[in-house]
């Protein structure tokens, strides 16, 4: 990583609280350049130059973690994690967290397990698969401590997709762009119907970009009624309380 993406990189942090050491830094520059060659192979991300991946993929990911709610050993799914964001960033920074980044593309959880490998990074276990299938399985179901999600849907979808997974006491942590009223109103709802209780709306800037993000969190109080997740695809396709696009 070059000497400008890495100030970028300690600037963003430091607006979070956080110190890289040199061990994290080495990590942060090995991922870097492990995303670039992923990328020319199996176009991870649109976003190529160092810059770039470092505001917004590496210091983008780490927002997730105003508020505390993913420090310590809990166990966390990363649920849409392409090509490993947030899961590679905060593996890096909080090294107890326990992380289970999840797709349903192969080819992604592939070069996640492969760079999680490379790091050193023996506390991220990748699974494929869709999270409403693992949402109906004994094994997943009401598992997780947390789930972090990051740029995949709607909120009431994302309700309806991370619930299930959390054990009752759990969270979900929603990283998100801006998000209208409409929207929110519908997550409420959408999380009340499914165990859930809008806990937080944190919306804020990114460091040097300036670029609208909201996080919310979500706290799961009771279990989740039996029939969500709804079979692959109909989460999506018939969001609760929100219109189709
Ligand atoms: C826009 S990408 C976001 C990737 C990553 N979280 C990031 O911030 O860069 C959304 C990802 O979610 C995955 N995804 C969408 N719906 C899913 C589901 N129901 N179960 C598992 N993965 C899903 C897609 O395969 C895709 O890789």
């Amino acid at each position: 990583m070059n000497a400008a993406s890495l100030e970028l990189l300690r600037q963003g942090a430091a607006e979070l609280g956080l110190e890289l050491s040199p061990a994290q830094e080495a990590q942060f520059g090995q991922l870097l350049r492990l995303l670039q060659e992923g990328n020319a192979r199996l176009n991870l991300t649109a976003l190529k130059t160092e810059p770039d991946i470092v505001l917004k993929h590496f210091v983008d990911s780490l927002t997730c973690l105003r508020g505390g709610h993913l420090t310590g050993p809990l166990s966390v799914v990363d649920l849409g994690t392409g090509g490993g964001f947030p899961t590679f960033p905060l593996a890096i920074m909080q090294p107890h967290l326990q992380l289970t980044p999840l797709d349903s593309t192969r080819k992604k959880i592939d070069f996640v397990r492969e760079t999680a490998l490379a790091l050193g990074l023996d506390q991220v276990q990748p699974l494929v698969g869709r999270a409403e299938t693992l949402g109906q399985q004994p094994e997943h179901r009401e598992h997780y401590d947390r789930v972090v999600v990051r740029a995949v849907a709607a909120l009431p979808i994302l309700a309806e997709l991370a619930l299930p997974l959390l054990k009752v006491g759990g969270v979900l942590v929603a990283q998100k762009g801006p998000v209208s009223s409409e929207e929110l109103l519908a997550g409420r709802r959408a999380a009340e119907t499914l165990g859930g209780r809008v806990q937080e709306v944190d919306a804020f800037t990114l460091p040097e970009l300036g670029d609208a993000r909201t996080l919310v969190v979500v706290e799961k109080i009771r279990p989740t009624p039996s029939k969500y997740p709804r079979r692959e695809g109909v989460p999506n396709a018939q969001p609760l309380f929100w219109k189709t696009k």
